[in-house]
C-alpha cells in the first residue's frame, strides 16, 4: 500500500550501538514506497543492524527511524512488515504447507479466518514456486529451497513492508534471477516496498535504488543509472569503489 507520502522508511540521525560499539553512526535516508531499495555494502559495514533496527528487534537505537508514518518497533508494524533473516528459520520436521500453516494460524488465528488462512498458505507458495514440494519435509529441502519456505513464511499476510536479508546468498544464477523475478512481481502487482541487502554488486543493478554503505555510514543513496553516471562509472562496484577512495580522501584531507 502506498504510503501518502511516498516514503515507507524514513531514517534521521539513525544510530546503533552494539556492545561498546557505535556500529550505525547517524544515517539519514528514506526508502521509497512501492520500490525495491537495494543496501549494498562490506561484510560487517552494518546491513543486518540495519534491518534488525527497521523491523524493530534491534536495541539501543537512537535518533529517528519511521516505518509506514509509525516508529520502528511498534506493535501495529508487526503485521505490516515481512522479515527474512540470513538463517532460514522454518521447522525441519514439518513440511512446508505444516510450517505455512502453522505461522499462518500465528498471524490468524481463530476458526473464522481457516478460508483466508488456506488462502495465504495457496498463495506464498505458488509465489516462491515450490508447490510440488509443498508436501516435504523442511529438513529435506536444499538450502535454497529452504531459505525460500522463509520467503513464503513472510510474504503471508501480503506485508507492505519486505525486509530481506541477503536472500539470494548461496542460490545458483537460475533460482537468483527467479527470486528476483518475483521481488518485481511484488513491488508491480502488489506495490510492496523491498528493503534488500546483499554484498554482491551485481545485485545493485535489479533495483529501483540504492543505499551504498561502508563502515556504519551511508555512502550514497540513489539509482543505480544516477550513480554511474554522476561517478562516471560503469558499474555500481566502480561507482561504489570510487565513493570508497573519496570519502577516504576526504577524511585524510581532514587529518
Ligand atoms: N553483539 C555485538 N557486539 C558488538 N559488535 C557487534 C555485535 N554484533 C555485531 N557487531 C558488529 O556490528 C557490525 C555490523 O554488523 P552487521 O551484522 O550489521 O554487518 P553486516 O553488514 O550485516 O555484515 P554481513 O554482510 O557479514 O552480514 C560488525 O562490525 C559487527 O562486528
Amino acid at each position: 500500500m502506498m504510503n501518502s507520502s511516498g516514503v515507507a522508511v524514513l531514517a534521521r540521525g539513525l544510530t546503533v550501538v552494539r556492545g561498546d560499539r557505535t556500529v550505525l553512526r547517524g544515517l539519514d535516508f528514506s526508502v521509497l514506497s512501492g520500490r525495491i531499495t537495494g543496501l549494498l555494502g562490506p561484510s560487517g559495514c552494518g546491513k543486518s543492524t540495519l534491518m534488525r533496527a527497521v523491523v524493530g528487534t534491534q536495541a539501543k537505537v537512537g535518533g529517528i527511524l519511521e516505518i509506514l508514518g509509525r516508529p520502528a518497533g511498534a506493535a501495529e508494524l508487526r503485521s505490516r512488515i515481512g522479515y527474512v533473516t540470513q538463517a532460514p528459520s522454518v521447522y525441519d520436521d514439518l513440511t512446508v504447507r505444516q510450517n505455512l500453516d502453522y505461522f499462518a494460524a500465528v498471524l490468524l488465528p481463530g476458526r473464522r479466518n481457516r478460508d483466508a488462512r488456506r488462502e495465504y498458505v495457496a498463495r506464498a507458495v505458488e509465489d516462491v514456486d515450490l508447490a510440488s514440494h509443498a508436501d516435504s519435509l523442511a529438513g529435506r529441502l536444499s538450502g535454497g529451497q529452504r531459505s525460500r519456505v522463509s520467503l513464503a513464511v513472510a510474504l503471508l499476510g501480503t506485508p507492505e513492508v519486505l525486509v530481506l536479508d541477503e536472500p539470494t546468498v548461496g542460490l545458483d544464477p537460475v533460482l537468483r534471477r527467479d527470486l528476483w523475478d518475483l521481488f518485481h512481481r511484488l513491488a508491480g502487482e502488489r506495490g510492496t516496498t523491498i528493503l534488500v541487502s546483499s554484498h554482491v554488486m551485481d545485485e545493485a543493478e535489479r533495483c529501483h535504488r540504492l543505499l551504498l554503505m561502508r563502515e556504519g555510514e551511508i555512502l550514497a543513496e540513489d539509482a543505480p543509472d544516477d550513480l554511474r553516471t554522476r561517478t562516471r562509472s560503469e558499474t555500481v562496484e566502480q561507482a561504489f569503489l570510487h565513493l570508497v577512495d573519496e570519502a577516504d580522501a576526504l577524511q585524510e584531507s581532514h587529518r
